[in-house]
């Protein structure tokens, strides 16, 4: 387990960290979300013992980062952003560096390296010079060196920053593949991914922790969560948008769109956990109406994003 203890960063009067707390077991995606500047960076490179903190501390695996600083740090697996990569290295002689500096050699080293090259695809490319490589491959290199001592915990910031849709979808794969075993904790700016790969997240605003919950948890948390979405044809709409109104467990109606023959209604429940769609549907009916389309929504995380990290 990651244990993230009251951890605070403060550069000259500037306060980028302010006590977050939380923790991240084993099996765990942890999204790691918040706007530009909220202190994600900052907080990844405190857990990963890059920079030390201006109070709190990290405990990984049982040691702390501060006092058990090389214990801790061997568990760990970072890929920091813009990560550093030697531009003249090829890709293999790159992996036999840091795999020298993770302390493996001889047939322990080679097979280490075999294995990270193939499952990070990089095997056709290994004896490429890194700064030959384009950016997502580059990527991928950095993921290497991240995985290469097959560390407990993996902290990744922005891992898919810059790829294209399918090294996308390779690189959430791959976090997807190594979860059973690790804590992973990512940054990323992408909502998708948070709903494709986190089990849980954690969003983060002006160096606080403002949200932590699965992505289903977070998506309640919609003013749209449980909400109809009607569109029929045929209607006489002010009588069927007054019938709604007053069926049971309604609490309002609003219009989204609508012209000579169609109309798009929202219909808001009085409690998002008690379904309201087969009153609508039904009252569709008695009101000689067609439906179109019909779905309840269960709330845009890009939504509950901007709620919680704007407060609007
Ligand atoms: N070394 C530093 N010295 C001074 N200020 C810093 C330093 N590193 C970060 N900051 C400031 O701390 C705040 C948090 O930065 P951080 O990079 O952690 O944000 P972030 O959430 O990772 O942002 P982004 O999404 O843009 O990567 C910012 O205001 C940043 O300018």
């Amino acid at each position: 387990m990651i244990e993230v203890k009251h951890l605070t960063k403060q550069f000259g009067s500037h306060l980028a960290v302010d006590n977050i707390s939380f923790t991240a077991e084993k099996g765990e995606i942890l999204g790691f979300l918040g706007p530009n500047g909220a202190g994600k960076s900052t907080t990844m490179r405190m857990i990963t013992g890059f920079f030390p903190p201006t109070d709190g501390t990290v405990i990984v695996g049982g040691n702390d980062i501060l006092t058990q600083s090389i214990a801790a740090r061997k568990k760990i697996g970072y890929l920091p952003e813009n990560a550093p990569v030697y531009p003249d290295m090829t890709v293999i002689r790159y992996l036999d560096f840091c795999a020298d500096i993770r302390g493996f050699s001889g047939a322990a080293r080679k097979q280490r390296v075999g294995e990270t090259l193939e499952r990070c695809f990089l095997t056709g490319v290994r004896h490429q010079a890194v700064n030959t490589l384009s950016k997502g491959y580059k990527q991928r290199v950095c993921f290497a060196q991240s995985i290469l001592h097959d560390p407990e915990y993996l902290i990744l910031d922005e891992p898919t920053d810059g790829l294209d849709p399918n090294q996308k979808h390779e690189v959430r794969l791959m976090i997807r593949e190594m979860s059973a075993t690790k804590a992973i904790i990512f940054s990323t700016h992408i909502l998708d991914e948070v709903d494709t790969v986190c089990s849980r997240a954690i969003i983060i605003a002006d160096g606080k922790v403002v949200a932590d919950d699965t992505p289903d948890g977070l998506r309640q948390r919609s003013g749209f969560h449980g909400s109809v979405v009607l569109t029929v044809t045929g209607a006489e709409r002010d009588g069927l948008e007054k019938e709604i109104t007053t069926l049971d467990g309604v609490a309002s109606v609003s219009v989204v769109d609508a012209d000579a023959d169609r109309t798009t209604l929202r219909i808001f429940p009085g409690d998002p956990a008690v379904p309201v769609a087969d009153r609508v549907i039904a009252s569709v009916g008695r009101n000689g109406a067609t439906i179109a389309s019909v779905f309840v929504e269960q709330g845009r995380l890009d939504d509950v994003f901007r709620d919680i990290t704007t407060g609007k």
